[in-house]
């Protein structure tokens, strides 16, 4: 997405990727209407977007698949409202959950059109700048050096940029629980009649996800169209890694399930079913907030994971990967050629603390409504908190960057006053990190000044 907002926004871009091929791995994830309104300037896109896309609704069930409340939409009546932004665009009518693959070949295809070629089998080791000579660069695995006036550094989690922006490694903890997530061919659980029953589609063909929560515990096991996917969050044995490529078998999963009283057959099918070579299993881990995303000299710069985790709970790590996106690249054309270094750090601040209010969010999530307070209230969420706030998706990245870059500039150069307004309204941003607020949401004493949802 980077890449083709530069593209768009008149910049000449080079991808390179650690990967030999294109990497169609993962199962899903939500798009948020900030990201699905910035893909109307790619006419391809928006067709193809709604081709992929799929808008479950969702049923809410304890640990033992009993039956607590929905199916329902994931928006109620009043996010459903017409309510338009002043330049015309819609509050969101439906979520839209997306197979990674298919998005990520999405955005890989328009690129091509573009012709901006990615250039696989191709891995960063070591990031630099050099402030006189106005360039960064990149060391490859095979001593190589590639350089340019701005380094994206799009390199996930664990980004090895973060020496050079920050002088160290950001430290990872654990959350105390990890993940199992998959997603396969429908056809391999339509093969079981009870799974078949059990998740079928509502009479008009929407796909339906059955959350099932108990203690330390939380699946989600639903359809699109064309694939099954399910997850399930569970207290963290140790054992696991942070990454996109840990398999797990199917059997270790039955092991865990065996031990849960009251636990579905149906569950049980379809873990069974599920192809050894599609099952991951990731650890959930945590990083404090990191105010500082651009080098020394301004000339690298992180997007995206890299920048900022996000929990699965927040629903928004790839969402804020392209807002990133589309406001670095908007700050860069609005700065003179050789100003890049203001470019990216007003880009910095004027994504930082809008970021840092998501990650909250899904630290708040996690910790109130996923998975252990409900379990012992035995009540469920129909909605996570906050997440279909109008701030969140009133939000327009490129023209908040347009509107706003000046300023954020003159701020950083010139010492002048600035307020972000991308922010929860009313809220007065404050640096915060987990412990404080995992402190205060177990105290119940987490306020929150300013309209969250
Ligand atoms: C294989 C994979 C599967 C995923 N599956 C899911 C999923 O199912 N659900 C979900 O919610 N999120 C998933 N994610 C994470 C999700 O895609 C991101 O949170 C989000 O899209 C933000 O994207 P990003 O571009 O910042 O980072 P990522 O999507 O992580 O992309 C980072 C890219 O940088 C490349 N890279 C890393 N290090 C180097 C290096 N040293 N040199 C060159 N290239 C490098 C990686 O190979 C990767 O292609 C997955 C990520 C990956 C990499």
């Amino acid at each position: 997405m980077a890449a083709l907002e530069c593209w768009r926004q008149g910049h000449d871009v080079r991808i390179i990727e650690k990967s030999s091929t294109r990497l169609l791995s993962g199962d899903g994830f939500t798009i948020g209407s900030t990201a699905i309104q910035a893909l109307r300037h790619w006419p391809d896109l928006v067709e193809e977007n709604e081709r992929i896309a799929f808008h479950p609704w969702a049923s809410w069930h304890k640990i033992t698949g009993e039956k607590i409340s929905g199916p329902a939409p994931l928006f109620g009546p009043t996010e459903r409202k017409e309510e338009t932004q002043n330049d015309g665009e819609e509050a969101p009518r439906t979520i839209y959950r997306h197979s990674r693959p298919k998005f990520h070949k999405m955005l890989a295809d328009q690129a091509e059109k573009q012709g901006i070629y990615v250039e696989y089998g191709t891995r960063v080791v070591e990031y630099y700048e050099q402030s006189i000579a106005g360039k960064a660069g990149v060391v490859l695995g095979n001593g190589e050096r590639i350089e340019a006036d701005v380094v994206f550094a799009a390199d996930g989690i664990g980004s090895k940029s973060s020496s050079a922006i920050m002088g160290h490694m950001v430290p990872a903890r654990s959350t105390g629980f990890a993940i199992y997530r998959t997603a396969f061919p429908v056809e391999l659980a339509d093969a079981d009649p009870m799974v078949r029953q059990r998740f079928k589609p509502l009479n008009d063909g929407t796909p339906v996800v059955e959350v099932w929560m108990g203690e330390g515990i939380r699946a989600t096991l639903g359809r699109s169209y064309d694939e099954m996917s399910w997850t399930m969050n569970y207290p963290d044995d140790g054992e696991e890694s942070e990454s996109w490529s840990t398999l797990v078998d199917p059997e270790t999963v039955l092991q865990k399930t065996a031990n849960i009283p009251g636990w579905p057959e149906a569950g049980n099918r379809l873990i069974r079913l599920t192809p050894k070579e599609r099952l991951h299993d990731f650890k959930l881990m945590w990083r404090e907030p990191q105010p500082c995303w651009v080098s020394p000299a301004g000339r690298i710069v992180q997007i995206g994971d890299a920048a900022h985790s996000f929990l699965p709970s927040s629903g928004n790590g790839a969402t804020q990967g392209m807002e990133d996106a589309i406001s670095l690249a908007t700050c860069l054309r609005l700065a003179e050629k050789n100003n890049l270094c203001w470019a990216t750090r007003a880009h910095n601040k004027l994504r930082f603390e809008r970021v840092s209010c998501l990650q909250l969010l899904g630290i708040l999530n996690q910790e109130t409504r996923h998975l252990s307070a409900n379990a012992k209230a035995n009540t469920v969420p129909t909605k996570p908190i906050g997440l279909m706030a109008a701030w969140i998706w009133r939000h327009n990245p490129e023209r908040y960057a347009i509107e706003n870059y000046e300023a954020a500039r003159a701020h950083l150069e010139d010492g002048k006053p600035f307020q972000n307004s991308n922010i929860p309204p009313g809220h007065v941003y404050k640096p915060w990190t987990i412990d404080e607020m995992l402190r205060a949401i177990a105290a119940g004493e987490l306020h929150l000044d300013g309209e969250w949802e």
